[in-house]
């Protein structure tokens, strides 16, 4: 089989959601290679938590005794109970998946109310449902697709889309240049070059992180640039044109246009920069500001799981 589905930004790209549909109810959920739990908000909470959202109501089969609980690299959180039920991507159908229902969310979830919860797309041995992990949906249709893999094709400012079981040679030029992954630590995790550490591709992420020395170096291209410890990042005149960021991963490259690097307006003319520092944080976060410059294959058609990058 195969499949596609549309990946709508929120606002300033702040976060991509994708149409699921679990036990017939369609959800709008974030799609995410950084994590691999698929939550959704649920009437098991508090009313006043999940005003404006859609609640699962615990349409499967309930797992008895299995709970979850995540926390997300950017201080979110969010636990509750376990249930199977069906869940069609695009298309494509697990018939039977872990659907994670919350019975707390944190408030950076309550408050987005265009989004209903999270479908995780990392590898399952980071799955925090316990006594027993569960599978992500990407693992549990792996075997019923054309190709093992899928590919996300995120946009600036507009609806992209991710592709599963086949590659879509219209949504990018040149080739896609392919790096081996390292799976130990559950991530899509792989090495790019003239950027020191570990990085990973993480749609989950709004942003491109990276060493202090990169981020240095590209801002000081930016005449008005400078760190604001009150906003906890560079920031800039939102009119100043900047810089396209390049990097070379493999044997290709890939170039952000400038004006993808312009994340958002933090007060009157100033904007936040997309590229902020990595440093602290144990890995380079490959996030939807590079993403969205590129279609990415998560390729897993291989004994070893590899990442394939092309210009978008
Ligand atoms: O949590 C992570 N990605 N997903 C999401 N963030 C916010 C909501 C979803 C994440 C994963 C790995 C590293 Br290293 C840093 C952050």
């Amino acid at each position: 089989s195969t499949g596609s589905v549309s990946a709508s930004p929120e606002s300033y790209d702040e976060s991509y959601l994708i149409p699921v549909s679990i036990g017939g109810t369609t959800f709008h959920l974030d799609l995410d290679t950084g994590s691999s739990d698929l939550w959704v908000f649920s009437t098991q909470q508090p009313a006043s938590q999940r005003s404006g959202h859609t609640a699962y109501k615990q349409t499967g089969t309930k797992k008895s005794g299995y709970t979850w609980n995540i926390s997300y690299g950017d201080g979110s959180g969010a636990k509750g109970d376990v249930y199977v039920d069906k869940v069609v991507v695009g298309g494509v159908t697990a018939t039977s998946q872990a659907v994670e229902a919350a019975t707390s969310v944190s408030s950076s979830f309550t408050s987005d109310t265009d989004n209903d919860g999270l479908i995780g797309a990392a590898f399952s041995s980071i799955n925090t449902v316990s006594p027993q992990q569960q599978l992500t949906f990407f693992d549990n249709v792996k075997n019923s697709l054309s190709q093992k893999l899928f590919a996300a094709r995120l946009r600036y400012h507009t609806a992209g889309t991710y592709d599963y079981g086949y590659i879509d040679s219209s949504k990018y030029s040149g080739s896609i240049h392919y790096v081996p992954v390292n799976t130990a630590n559950g991530f899509w995790e792989f090495t790019a070059s003239g950027v020191s550490g570990s990085s990973i591709a993480d749609t989950g992420t709004t942003l491109l992180y990276i060493p202090d020395s990169n981020v240095d170096a590209y801002y000081a291209n930016v005449d008005s640039a400078s760190y604001d410890s009150s906003q906890g990042g560079y920031t800039f005149d939102c009119d100043e044109s900047l810089p396209d960021w390049t990097v070379t991963i493999g044997s290709g490259s890939i170039t952000v246009p400038g004006e993808y690097i312009n994340f958002a307006p933090v007060s009157g003319n100033t904007c936040f920069g997309g590229i902020q520092s990595s440093d602290g944080i144990g890995f380079n976060i490959f996030g939807d500001i590079f993403l969205k410059a590129t279609y990415t294959v998560f390729d897993q058609t291989q004994s070893s799981p590899r990442l394939g990058f092309a210009q978008g």
